[in-house]
């Protein structure tokens, strides 16, 4: 255990990593992140100290996290869980998740020219209103979101994000990610754990938890933040036997 009380990664463990906020810190805006150096040799390493069993499971699309975390292209739960990719690579999960109605952007860009600081983010299964930088704008920004809601409220739901409100498609889910991966090797049989800040995790997190592990907060137990994450994460790579659990010395 860590002086905090956060259990060191295991060899036997499935881990579930949320990006913004958990693995990155929080930036000013989406496009500003930074990926701090070391950070993509530490998930590789942690991958295969873990046979492979490490998922990120984020809001951002796939090819965004492909682009920031090249050239790893690990396992994950892409847009909240709209997009999945396993330990092979493989991608599914897409094919009944409904994609924004087009003039959805349209009708926010029209708004939010009204509102200079507020981002609309654009993803292939939802779409963000950022307000960052603007707070004053929370409510006209989920107003906005809301309103289009109101004719598609079958398909697509509202989230509260970090100063963004997010809509994304109501079957996707970063707890379906969790639940659709644990089924594929190699993280079948394992015990998951996911680790999160936002409130879309604790969906993560809860499955985890059915599924016999348990979730970890960025904020409750990561108390320092992502830079907490990052040093854990470091710790496993240096001390887990290369090859995970099945390595022989
Ligand atoms: O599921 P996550 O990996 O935590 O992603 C959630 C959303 O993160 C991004 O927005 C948030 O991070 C930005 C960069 O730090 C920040 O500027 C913004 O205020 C936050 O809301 C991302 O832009 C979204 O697409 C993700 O869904």
């Amino acid at each position: 255990m860590t002086s905090l009380g956060v259990p060191e990664i295991e060899a036997g463990w499935a881990l579930f990593l949320d990006l913004d906020g958990t693995l990155l810190d929080i930036a000013p805006t989406p496009d500003a992140v930074q990926v701090p150096p070391g950070l993509v040799p530490t998930l590789a390493a942690v991958a295969q100290r873990l046979d492979g069993a490490m998922a990120i499971v984020t809001g951002r699309p796939r090819e965004t996290v492909d682009g920031l975390l090249a050239p790893l292209a690990p396992a994950g739960g892409f847009g909240h869980g709209a997009v999945l990719r396993d330990a092979a690579g493989r991608i599914g999960g897409a094919e009944a998740m409904p994609a924004p109605p087009q003039d959805w952007a349209e009708r926010l860009h029209a708004s939010i020219a009204a509102w200079p600081g507020v981002i609309l983010e654009r993803k292939p299964h939802g779409l963000a209103l950022h307000f960052r930088a603007v707070p004053e704008r929370q409510q006209a920004a989920r107003a906005a979101l809301e309103a289009l809601l109101a004719g598609h409220g079958e398909d697509f739901v509202l989230l509260p994000a970090h100063m963004a409100y997010e809509i994304r498609p109501r079957a996707a889910s970063k707890g379906r990610a969790v639940e659709a991966l644990m089924r594929t090797d190699p993280f079948s049989g394992r015990m998951p754990v996911f680790v999160g800040d936002d409130v879309t995790d604790e969906e993560g997190m809860e499955a985890a938890r059915r599924m016999g592990g348990f979730g970890l907060h960025v904020g409750r137990d990561f108390r320092r933040g992502p830079e907490e994450v990052r040093a854990w994460l470091a710790r496993a790579a240096a001390r887990l036997p290369q090859g995970g659990q099945h390595a022989h010395a």
